[in-house]
């Protein structure tokens, strides 16, 4: 955890890089911010007006009335009009200034997050591998909150400066020892104000921290349900969870603390002054020097003007997270993705042949990457190590035919997929589709030919069809064919609405195997030149694994298909084989050559037939019982 000391810069450049945050602000926001500028100017003068509007109806109503011991309906109707005007130019001026305050944060959050996702769209994967996904999402929603929160009391804290200048104005105008009284008050509270924020922004940036932990503890402990049940590690996650929570309860209760030293101090400041202006008042009254009427104003303003005054310091205290929001999502903004790309499409007659040719790949490890950071000096945090993952690779996919890409965990064939796809670049050597350098290639031209069903397989809470044609235009027909060749048909008739049944969040409503195979008929129905299945059939029954390649091989586009295989029978039926080791090809060509002359390639695929036969075997046993 990031301590709050850490993340907290010096007061007076927090200050200068706050208030060029709200210069910006006010940039993007001009005619909302300024409209409710106004209505708070509005309100300001509208409240120290209030105060001449009530010393006018006492001396000229209320006192001769008195007096008088009567009051007729006509006095009655002028007080009734009279406040309510005053009464109702208020309300006009808080409701300026609300609606534009709000409109503002909220255009600004949705401008900001709209940016900021789509930037993480453009962003290429190396950048997003060096940025876990927690903080992607804290920087698109919490960050971009953060940097804007003080758009909701600036326009209050605008309103009062004027507030203050027309009620000294008006405070002298009355009586200069009232308005001496008021010119020790107002300070006063103003400095007992910047005290109280100074101390409370660091403990609330803290508890605000502790929070976000809570939240991600708790967070993972859920996800990882399953196996915190299966572990028996339910103490420890209870313990780990009791621990930061414990750490934010103290944290809350020191804001609570200082809360309460400081509260009572900053209430009784204009309690004070008003007591102050009732004694010297009476005293003022009672020599003939003011009438009652003009310390009944400035008693009121006094009582008034005490609570605006705070929003000084509800702006002050958002300054520091409004400049940690920012530098996060600026550093988002500023980030400059590798991956440039050409100008040309692939071939349009192409059949989807691949070319590695000596091509390496190595992963840039950073220590931890920290937005913030890159945010303050404009630049990516430095990676402290590369791991080279693929080297030297040169391999020929022909088109039209199934190959089978094959090699121990960890030995770099996600990687080459990736590369295959341009989801990374190479750190060295080219790879061409149909003959084309992908560097060349203009940004969408990879995708609209191949297609990648990844190690992992997510679902949208939405229905099979809506999974599967992801907003394409596609007729009930393509989705039936796509669902066949998928070997997806027969368990989706099965379910309650068939291919209109809704999956779930993730796909939750149904197993592994038919997640993947689901996905996998996302990827058919695109009818991609270049089909690449990365592991994407690991939780189905090795036979419907191989009527689902068979039913690619029959095609009759002639899709090339390029497999990640970890099963015998898949491997069995590729056409050609690259075996890789530890980032090396160390050979290719048909499995029984490989078979034949490889003794690692033996090796491991000897080893996935015994463990498909000992499957096998325990499948025979649970039957037979
Ligand atoms: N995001 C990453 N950051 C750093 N290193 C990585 C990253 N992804 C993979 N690697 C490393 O690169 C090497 C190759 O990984 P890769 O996922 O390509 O292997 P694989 O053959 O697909 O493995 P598996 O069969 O287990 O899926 C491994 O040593 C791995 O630790």
């Amino acid at each position: 955890m990031t301590s709050a000391a850490q993340t907290r810069p010096a007061p007076r450049r927090t200050l200068r890089r706050g208030l060029r945050v709200i210069a910006t602000g006010f940039g993007e926001q001009r005619k909302v911010l300024a409209v409710a500028v106004l209505g708070s100017a509005i309100y300001g003068v509208m409240t120290v007006a209030m105060a001449r509007v009530i010393a006018h109806l006492v001396s000229s109503i209320v006192e001769p009335a008195v007096a008088a011991r009567s009051i007729s309906g006509g006095q009655v109707w002028t007080i009734v009009w009279q406040m309510t005007l005053a009464v109702l130019l208020t309300v006009v001026g808080v409701v300026l200034r609300r609606v534009g305050a709000g409109i503002a944060f909220f255009n600004l959050n949705a401008s900001y997050r709209r940016r900021v996702t789509r930037q993480y769209l453009r962003l290429p994967l190396a950048w997003h591998h060096r940025h876990p996904s927690g903080q992607l999402l804290s920087n698109a929603n919490a960050d971009v909150e953060a940097t804007w929160n003080v758009f909701q009391p600036l326009p209050m804290a605008i309103g009062v400066l004027v507030m203050l200048a027309v009620g000294s104005v008006e405070m002298f105008r009355v009586d200069l020892w009232l308005a001496l009284i008021g010119m020790l008050v107002f300070p006063a509270l103003f400095v007992a104000n910047l005290v109280f924020q100074s101390r409370m922004s660091p403990r609330v940036t803290l508890a605000q921290q502790l929070r976000a932990e809570v939240s991600e503890v708790a967070h993972e402990s859920l996800e990882a349900g399953l196996l915190v049940k299966a572990m028996g590690r339910e103490e420890q996650e209870t313990a780990r969870f009791a621990e930061v929570t414990n750490r934010l309860r103290v944290a809350a209760v020191e804001v609570g603390r200082t809360r309460g030293t400081f509260d009572p101090v900053i209430e009784a400041i204009p309690t004070f002054g008003t007591l102050a202006v009732l004694a010297v008042g009476t005293a003022r009254v009672s020599s003939g020097d003011l009438d009652a009427a003009s310390v009944v104003q400035i008693a009121y303003l006094f009582s008034v003007l005490a609570f605006p005054v705070r929003s000084f310091g509800w702006v002050l205290a958002e300054l520091p997270r409004t400049v940690n929001g920012w530098d996060r999502v600026a550093g988002v903004l500023r980030a400059r993705g590798e991956m440039t790309y050409g100008d040309q499409p692939l071939p349009f007659d192409g059949q989807g042949a691949v070319g590695l040719e000596g091509v390496s790949y190595a992963y840039d490890v950073a220590e931890r990457s920290d937005l913030g950071r890159e945010g303050v000096t404009g630049s990516e945090s430095a990676p402290t190590e590369r791991v080279t993952a693929v080297r030297d690779v040169t391999i020929e996919i022909p088109p039209g035919q199934t190959t089978a890409l094959v090699g121990p965990t960890g030995s770099g064939k996600s990687t080459l997929v990736n590369m295959v796809l341009r989801l990374v670049d190479p750190t060295g050597g080219v790879v061409e589709i149909d003959g084309r350098d992908l560097r060349e290639v203009r940004q969408g031209g990879v995708p609209e030919v191949a297609t990648l069903v990844a190690q992992e397989t997510f679902l949208f809470d939405d229905t099979v069809e809506g999974n599967v044609t992801l907003g394409r235009d596609a007729d009930e027909t393509d989705v039936e064919d796509a669902l066949r060749v998928a070997q997806a048909s027969k368990f989706v008739a099965e379910l309650s609405d068939g291919a209109q049944t809704r999956v779930g969040e993730r796909g939750a409503s149904l197993s592994g195997g038919q997640r993947q195979r689901i996905a996998l008929a996302r990827a058919v129905i695109r009818r991609p030149r270049l089909l690449v299945l990365d592991d994407a059939t690991s939780a189905v029954d090795p036979a419907i694994e191989t009527a689902i390649l068979d039913g690619l091989r029959e095609r009759s586009d002639g899709m090339t298909v390029l497999v990640v295989a970890y099963r015998k029978s898949t491997i069995g039926m590729a056409d050609r084989v690259a075996y890789i080791e530890r980032g090396r090809v160390l050979d290719q060509g048909t499995h029984s050559e490989l078979m034949d002359r490889c003794e690692g390639y033996r090796r491991l695929v000897t080893a996935y037939t015994r463990e498909a036969e000992e499957r096998a075997a325990v499948a025979a046993d649970e039957e037979a019982s």
